[in-house]
């Protein structure tokens, strides 16, 4: 893995007429993790748009170099392909050569042949852990990361996050939920609410 790292400056950000946040900077380098915290609203899922280069800021910058891994809400899986399938659609664009063991990894091994449509919030979300997995990234993106997972989901997912830093990768993980990062930074958002 590269030496990657990720920083914002001096970031605001606008949805609609209201501005969320103004102010927020953050700075992370290779193995580091970052818990974003915050209610319900107040723009969690607005940042982790805004870092992954999804959703352009009011003002301020964002740099990172590295490459970056985005799980949220909707794992891009088609909803009418068999699980395999629709990780095989991805996996072939990342050159993963290695889908069924990172399928294993999330528990997902034996539903490979279940369309994406049945699966159960939980299992959506090993999902997407599996895709990420197979991308490969340097920088892990994680909104709301827990949500939808068992305890088993849940230590699994926290495992991987301590592999991958302890890799040195970098994590940062928005949630209002509490995460079990080692060594990881906090923002607390409400800190910079416009
Ligand atoms: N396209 C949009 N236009 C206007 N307002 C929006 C838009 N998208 C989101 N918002 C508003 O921005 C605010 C922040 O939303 P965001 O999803 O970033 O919050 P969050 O902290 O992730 O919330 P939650 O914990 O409920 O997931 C909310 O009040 C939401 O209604």
């Amino acid at each position: 893995m590269q030496a990657c790292s990720l920083s914002a400056t001096n970031l605001a950000c606008r949805r609609g007429d209201r501005v969320l946040f103004r102010g927020l900077g953050l700075e992370l380098k290779a193995s580091e993790a970052l818990h974003i915290t915050g209610n319900n609203g107040i723009g969690k899922t607005s940042l982790m748009r805004i870092l992954a280069g999804l959703l352009r800021q009011f003002d301020g910058s964002v740099e990172h170099s590295g490459t970056l891994g985005l799980v949220d809400e909707k794992p891009a899986l088609d909803p009418q392909l068999r699980l395999e399938s629709a990780l095989h659609f991805w996996g072939g664009l990342d050159g993963c050569t290695n889908i069924q063991q990172n399928c294993a990894v999330m528990g997902m091994d034996t539903l490979l042949d279940v369309p994406f449509r049945y699966l159960s919030t939980g299992q959506c979300k090993r999902a997407a852990f599996v895709r990420l997995l197979n991308q490969g990234t340097d920088i892990w993106l994680l909104d709301e990361p827990l949500n939808g997972l068992d305890a088993d989901g849940i230590a699994k997912v926290e495992a991987l996050i301590a592999l991958h830093c302890g890799g040195g990768g970098i994590c940062v993980a928005a949630s209002h939920q509490s995460i079990n990062l080692q060594n990881a930074k906090t923002l607390a958002l409400k800190d910079y609410a416009a």
